[in-house]
């Protein structure tokens, strides 16, 4: 049985009412469940992520990201709102606020029409996000517009954590033994090369997701497949290496490229860290609010 920590929230399952399934991984799911111990409808709408069981994911890694997301405080991180036993305590869910609009790949295929303000607002708030958990040492290691997901029009919050690490406090990276599961797409050289995770790694996805953002997820742009051939991480790290980056979107402001490429230094040391990049965002902002009044 999992011994029940003082600061957890319990849930009741029973309590929980299913209503639909909000997304699915490798080693978890989620569901939208409204908690209604009243049994009158009128309970609140949680988000609910249950282990898939198997050979690869474990309870005490899905314990591990429940202590993770319990200890964040951010209003840029998606919020913990405790856990459920299931029935004979043989295994657990992690119960999370509800976000109504989903993750920011859906949302942007609906909403075409989200100016450069509203993009530069939600990628500030991805950058603070990133600041904060850089600030406990944790590498999220999956940041991609997949796991943003959109609070409000104005409000988007980083989640997922399943594959987040905290760094050594005698390291500044994190290696990983068995090879990612994420699409090479979002990787630094090298995490591809190297199986190596820091916060500068992150700073190179954070990079794509700036891509995502400002080519509206446009799955055109991935490499992931040239001319109907798959690309392999191993020519992918090639064209990396010799300098071969994602074109700029169409529309995307001159500044909005130069950051992506500075998030693709292929030396990690020559990357930007979070916090100098949310200034230059702030730049880039008021930039636009002066053009617009003047
Ligand atoms: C990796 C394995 S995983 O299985 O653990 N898993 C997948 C994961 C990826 C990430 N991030 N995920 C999180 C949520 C999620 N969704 C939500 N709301 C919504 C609301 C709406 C919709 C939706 O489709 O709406 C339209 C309009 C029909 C398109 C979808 C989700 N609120 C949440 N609160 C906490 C988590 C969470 C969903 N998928 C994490």
């Amino acid at each position: 049985s999992i011994p029940a920590q003082p600061e957890q929230t319990v849930f009741e399952e029973r309590h929980l009412r299913f209503i639909s399934s909000l997304g699915k991984g490798n080693f978890g799911s989620v569901e939208l469940c409204r908690y209604d111990p009243l049994g009158d409808n009128t309970g609140e709408l949680v988000a609910v992520k249950k282990l898939q069981p198997n050979e690869k994911s474990t309870l005490e890694d899905f314990k591990k990201e429940v202590k993770i997301l319990s200890i964040f405080e951010c209003e840029y991180i998606v919020k913990y709102k405790g856990i459920c036993y299931s029935t004979g305590r043989l295994s657990m869910s992690l119960v999370m606020e509800y976000l109504p609009h989903g993750n920011l790949i859906g949302y942007l295929n609906t909403y075409q029409h989200i100016n450069t303000r509203r993009m530069l607002l939600f990628a500030s708030q991805i950058c603070k996000g990133m600041e904060y958990l850089q600030s406990l040492r944790y590498v999220h290691r999956d940041l991609a517009a997949r796991n943003i997901l959109v609070a409000s029009e104005s409000l988007v919050k980083i989640a997922d954590f399943g594959l987040t690490k905290v760094i050594p406090f005698d390291k500044d990276y994190y290696r990983v033994m068995q090879p990612g599961e994420s699409p090479i797409f979002w990787y630094a050289p090298e995490s591809i090369n190297e199986s190596r995770f820091s916060h500068k790694s992150d700073v190179w996805s954070f990079g794509v997701v700036l891509h995502e953002l400002f080519s509206y997820c446009n799955t055109n742009y991935n490499p992931k497949r040239v001319g109907g051939l798959t690309v392999t991480s191993l020519c992918f790290f090639h064209a990396l290496s010799i300098n071969w980056r994602l074109p700029a979107p169409s529309n995307c402001p001159p500044e909005v490229y130069g950051l992506m490429k500075q998030c693709w230094a292929y030396n990690f040391e020559e990357r930007p860290c979070f916090s100098s990049l949310g200034k230059q965002i702030e730049t880039i902002m008021q930039e636009e609010r002066d053009n617009l009044k003047g």
